[in-house]
């Protein structure tokens, strides 16, 4: 397929997304069963135009005039992946598959400014969140925005339990992967710009062995932050198919005892297959039954709580949940991460330490969180996140990283992974 067939199933598949309230991962699935003529190469360009399309919709309408499919899907093309009109009206003319020639109006959005748009507009992200993002960003809010609706990285962690960065560098050479800024045992393979497909890793014999894990480097930092050492009992209470599990076992040299929970079943089936490719021996999964959990409380040197939340510093990945996002569903998550937080502290013996993350950029999710717990438990106490970050992480921690709550916030703008928030709380003894 050439661009111009491309483009017009792009417009097919986001007006399926769109009428069907489908996501976008389900649609690009569908339509690759109903096109089997379509390459990967195809559908990977296919997908990336529908993502780009989603990831800044609320700019793109703006310059557009309009938010159909089309006009979103044209908006990426003109305006991303920088295509001139004059040479895309060109192509469609010779291409049967094309859709209609560009108009007028299409043709100024791509260029047209957004001086006159709103601020939400400017950032690409929903109005009604926008005292919520004005909070955690202040004047950073337009950096950060469009920070969040550019492409992700391809990140991995290397498992220490079966490998090194030199041995994963090795087996990846062919995908030029590069260390990661931060997270000591990551590498980073930065996204390609227009059609780049993403290296396709998990193919690859050393992820086959559990050499490493596909893992954003938010998402390595926070599991490092956690600090579990060697020889600890750990609690992951919220482990779901075992990402930030599987981080803390490499950090502990199989040495101790992780306890791997989650409420749903089906989100745990994963974990014991990873458990066993990534040769973690000292995990042991408890199904959610009454009172599986019993036996662990005051006992916990460290619980993490790796908490339900809405993904909003996943925005990235999953675009079309920013515009999905409603104060009903961000209600529902707050009431869910207050119960389990409590809930977590049980299981924290004196002097242990609850480790809280979330994966949301929005501070009702995080420090009014903590805050709630704090004021609630006078034995619990915010740890010095710039001290946890300079004994885990072994640097200094860059400025502006801190919440005025007491949590660390990373996002896309500030250190280039997704959006991760931790905060470290202590038991008394
Ligand atoms: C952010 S996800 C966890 C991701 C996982 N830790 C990882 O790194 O791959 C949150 C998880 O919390 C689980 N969950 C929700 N409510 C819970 C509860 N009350 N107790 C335990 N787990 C819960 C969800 O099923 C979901 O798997």
């Amino acid at each position: 397929m050439r661009l111009p067939g491309r483009i017009a199933a792009a417009i097919e598949v986001l007006t399926d997304v769109e009428t069907r309230k489908r996501p976008v991962s389900e649609a690009l699935k569908a339509w690759g069963l109903n096109n089997r003529f379509a390459g990967a190469g195809d559908r990977a360009a296919i997908g990336n135009l529908v993502y780009d399309a989603l990831r800044r919709r609320s700019s793109y309408a703006f310059a557009m005039g309009a938010d159909t499919p089309r006009a979103l899907v044209l908006a990426a093309v003109l305006r991303d992946w920088a295509e001139a009109p004059e040479a895309l009206n060109a192509a469609f003319a010779e291409d049967s598959h094309a859709p209609e020639p560009l108009t007028a109006e299409e043709i100024a959005g791509a260029t047209a400014s957004l001086d006159g748009a709103d601020e939400a507009t400017q950032a690409d992200m929903p109005e009604w969140l926008l005292p919520s993002l004005k909070r955690a960003f202040g004047g950073d809010l337009a950096a950060e925005g469009q920070a969040m609706a550019g492409r992700p990285s391809l990140d991995l962690r290397v498992n220490a339990l079966k490998a090194t960065p030199e041995k994963v560098a090795k087996s990846l050479s062919r995908f030029s992967p590069e260390p990661t800024a931060y997270a000591l045992m990551g590498f980073t393979m930065p996204a390609g710009p227009r059609d780049a497909r993403t290296p396709n890793v998990t193919t690859d014999e050393g992820y086959q062995k559990g050499w490493f894990e596909v893992q954003d480097q938010g998402s390595q930092m926070v599991s490092a932050l956690a600090g579990a050492q060697p020889g600890e009992q750990v609690l992951d209470l919220c482990a779901g198919a075992g990402g930030k599990t599987l981080a803390l076992a490499s950090t502990m040299g199989n040495k101790g005892q992780i306890f791997a929970y989650d409420s749903d079943r089906n989100r745990l089936a994963p974990i014991y297959d990873r458990l066993k490719r990534n040769g973690v021996r000292n995990a042991q999964v408890r199904a959610p039954h009454p009172g599986a959990l019993d036996d662990l409380i005051g006992k916990m040197d460290r619980v993490v709580v790796d908490a339900p939340c809405t993904g909003t510093g996943t925005w990235r990945r999953r675009p079309d949940t920013k515009w999905k996002l409603t104060p009903d569903l961000l209600a529902q998550r707050q009431a869910d991460q207050a119960a389990i937080l409590e809930e977590a502290l049980h299981y924290v013996k004196p002097g242990g330490t609850l480790v809280y993350i979330t994966c949301s950029i929005l501070p009702e999710e995080n420090d009014d969180q903590v805050a709630a717990l704090l004021a609630a438990h006078p034995e619990a106490s915010s740890v010095d996140i710039a001290k946890a970050w300079r004994s885990t992480l072994v640097t200094e921690m860059p400025a502006g990283l801190a919440t005025s709550g007491g949590g660390i916030l990373l996002t896309p703008h500030r250190t280039g992974t997704d959006g991760f928030y931790c905060h470290l709380i202590r038991k008394a003894a």
